[in-house]
């Protein structure tokens, strides 16, 4: 490993370290009150400790999964010390998340997109898809400083043309990045943005487009609707565009970030996943729930407002983190 990649790294692990601060504390505490004046794991110990994942947000289904492994493996050990739980603990969360191979990047990349038939340079389209608020503009903002960072040429596409204050936003992020933007007036159509954005980036001959999307749930047909027809649109450019459709959710909602996700899936094929805020809540088990129960990648994670503090989610690094 390189000396600045080993930098890298260890910044990347204290940034996390902090992120998770909140979450673990709680956590931990609410774990050694589980086990207050217990010297084996029994039935009154894994009714408190599932009282204790559920309300850290890990989600009913995750929690009763892990409940039952840990309940098979104090059976078939017969006696299991408490001052053990925590080491069981993480070993079955990270069984839980390494049953499927999602969250094992370490670096922001991007696949190579083929030219198209004319030879033209073919941009990865990236379209992030959330509702207001949850931290959506500011990802997007943190992927084209990451992205450029690695000297691939960035485009911002604003679609989220329903409110004034969406796309006033992106420029302040195109502009901190130094990154082109494409927008419209507000009310315009969002696929008419998203056609030219891409129309851009080709004739820029760009490397990665990131569209920006009005997420309003309020309203699933609407949503479905919008969001297909500007699908349908991109891919008069780009054949097979989007290459992602990435989710932003706020980890601090907890529950609610659950039941997002399970609307935008129902609205769209969403391909992976963003959970922002993570640095501010107690809620981080959040992650772990949504990795277990949806099947698509967490890819990102953010612990800060900082340009930096966006991550790559690893799963390895999330539970060293957290039990450490
Ligand atoms: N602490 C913390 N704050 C974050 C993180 N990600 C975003 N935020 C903050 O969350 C707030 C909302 O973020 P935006 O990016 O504006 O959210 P949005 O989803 O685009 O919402 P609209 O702009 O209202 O559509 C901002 O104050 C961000 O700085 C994070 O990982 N940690």
């Amino acid at each position: 490993m390189s000396f600045f990649k080993k930098i890298f790294s260890k910044e990347k692990k204290e940034t996390l370290d902090k992120g998770l601060e909140k979450t673990k504390t709680n956590f931990f505490d609410k774990l050694s009150k589980a086990v207050a004046g217990k010297s084996k794991v029994d039935d009154d110990v894994l009714d408190n400790l599932e009282e204790v994942l559920v309300a850290s947000d890990v989600g009913v289904n995750t929690t009763l999964k892990i409940i039952e492994r840990i309940e098979a493996r104090v059976a078939k050990d017969k006696y299991v010390g408490t001052e053990e739980l925590n080491k069981i603990l993480r070993e079955e969360i990270a069984g839980l998340l390494s049953e499927t191979n999602l969250g094992n990047e370490t670096e922001f990349k991007i696949p190579e997109i083929p030219n198209d038939v004319n030879g033209n340079k073919m941009p990865y389209v990236l379209m992030v898809v959330g509702v207001n608020g949850v931290g959506k503009t500011t990802t997007i903002g943190k992927l084209a400083s990451q992205f450029k960072k690695q000297g691939l040429k960035v485009v911002l596409g604003a679609a989220d043309t329903f409110r004034a204050a969406a796309i006033d936003q992106l420029q302040v992020w195109a502009d901190r990045t130094d990154v082109p933007i494409i927008s419209q007036e507000m009310g315009s159509d969002p696929a008419s943005v998203a056609f030219d954005t891409l129309t851009s980036a080709v004739k820029q001959g760009a490397d990665v487009v990131i569209i920006d999307t009005a997420g309003r749930l309020h309203n699933k047909v609407n949503l479905m609707n919008e969001l297909t027809k500007i699908k349908r649109v991109m891919q008069k450019v780009v054949a097979d565009a989007p290459h992602d459709v990435l989710l932003v959710l706020d980890g601090s909602t907890g529950q609610n970030a659950f039941e997002q996700a399970k609307q935008f899936t129902k609205a769209t094929e969403v391909t992976s996943l963003a959970v922002t805020k993570l640095d501010g809540t107690a809620k981080g088990g959040v992650v772990i729930g949504i990795s277990d129960q949806f099947k698509i990648p967490v890819k990102y994670i953010g612990v800060g407002e900082g340009i930096e503090d966006l991550q790559v989610f690893n799963k390895h690094e999330f539970v060293d983190s957290f039990f450490k």
